[in-house]
């Protein structure tokens, strides 16, 4: 028998993918199993058992850091033909800008009448001294990192998510991340290619295009290449980051003196100074200086559905 499984993350999108939920659920015309999320990485363990107990489709109802874990968990399982799947319900959602995705119930109900189909994509890996961590849609290091640190830990995020104007909290981070930001030093591995940037905003790693809730940082990845492309910024004032950051929605960055882009299977990033890193939006710790971390792509790791056009 087909088994489909909902994994739902009520804290995402300030209760927007449990709002979701509790609209599709009454609708759904099959047999499934759900389970909710009850803090941070339960969704890891979740999808691998849920993988590891014949799961067909794994559909995680939350937003990028619900699907980051979802993928990483099933990717872990032995169930290598599990199919990931989401209901965008937080409030990036850059998974569901180049995976095929739910929205409505009469949708699932079809699928699940007529069955799905899976192909895989690559799954970014990486290593430091002390962590393993996996990405689906992008990981680096610097001012994302810091923000995202710093809203999550935030408690102006809750107390504004609370009257429904937690956005603004990412805008007082922002600003404050422009005005303190620590720049720093980054020496770059590129496949066996060494290269040195000063005075470093960022550096993103990504594995598809989109990155922050829509921004197309990287305009040319594509999840099943094999490949991953880095984006640096360096060398800008702090006002003309803004620029940089108005124009990567549109993805017309790449063409800026600030901006460096790399393709390679196998980066390294060593910093200088102390510095915060991310995997798909999540805070994942600090950089150690001098110490390399070292990011890489696992081709065809884990499977989504098939897209219309393949
Ligand atoms: N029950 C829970 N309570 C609190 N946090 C949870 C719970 N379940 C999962 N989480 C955590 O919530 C975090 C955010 O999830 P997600 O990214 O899906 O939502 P979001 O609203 O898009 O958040 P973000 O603002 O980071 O984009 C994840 O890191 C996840 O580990």
């Amino acid at each position: 028998m087909k088994k489909w499984v909902f994994i739902i993350n009520p804290s995402a999108g300030n209760g927007k993918g449990k709002r979701k939920w509790g609209a599709i659920q009454p609708r759904l015309m099959f047999e499934y199993e759900y389970y909710y999320t009850s803090g941070p990485r339960k969704a890891v363990e979740l999808a691998k058992n849920c993988a590891n107990n014949g799961a067909e489709l794994v559909i995680g109802v939350g937003g990028d850091g619900t699907l980051h874990e979802i993928v990483e968990g099933v990717s872990l399982s032995n169930n290598k033909s599990c199919i990931v799947s989401a209901i965008s319900g937080g409030s990036g959602n850059d998974f569901g800008r180049i995976f095929p995705t739910f929205s409505r119930a009469d949708e699932l109900n079809e699928a699940f009448k007529n069955g799905v189909q899976g192909e895989f994509f690559d799954l970014g890996r990486l290593e430091t001294n002390h962590s393993k961590e996996t990405f689906t849609n992008n990981a680096g290091l610097g001012f994302d990192a810091y923000i995202a640190y710093h809203v999550n830990k935030s408690s102006v995020k809750k107390m504004l998510n609370k009257i429904g104007l937690g956005k603004l909290a990412y805008t007082f981070f922002v600003v404050k991340a422009l005005l303190h930001f620590p720049l720093f030093h980054l020496q770059v591995n590129a496949d066996g290619q060494i290269r040195n940037f000063e005075n470093v905003w960022l550096a993103t790693l990504s594995n598809q295009p989109f990155f922050g809730g829509g921004m197309k940082i990287s305009p040319t990845s594509n999840p099943r290449d094999g490949l991953v492309e880095l984006t640096i910024v360096s060398n800008i004032s702090r006002w003309k980051l803004l620029l940089v950051f108005g124009s990567v929605y549109l993805g017309k960055h790449t063409n800026l003196q600030a901006v460096h882009t790399f393709q390679a299977s196998k980066v390294g990033l060593t910093t200088d100074t102390i510095t915060y890193r991310h995997v798909d939006g999540e805070y994942a710790g600090k950089t150690r200086p001098h110490q390399e971390d070292c990011f890489s792509i696992e081709p065809r790791a884990v499977a989504s559905l098939t897209t219309m056009s393949s």
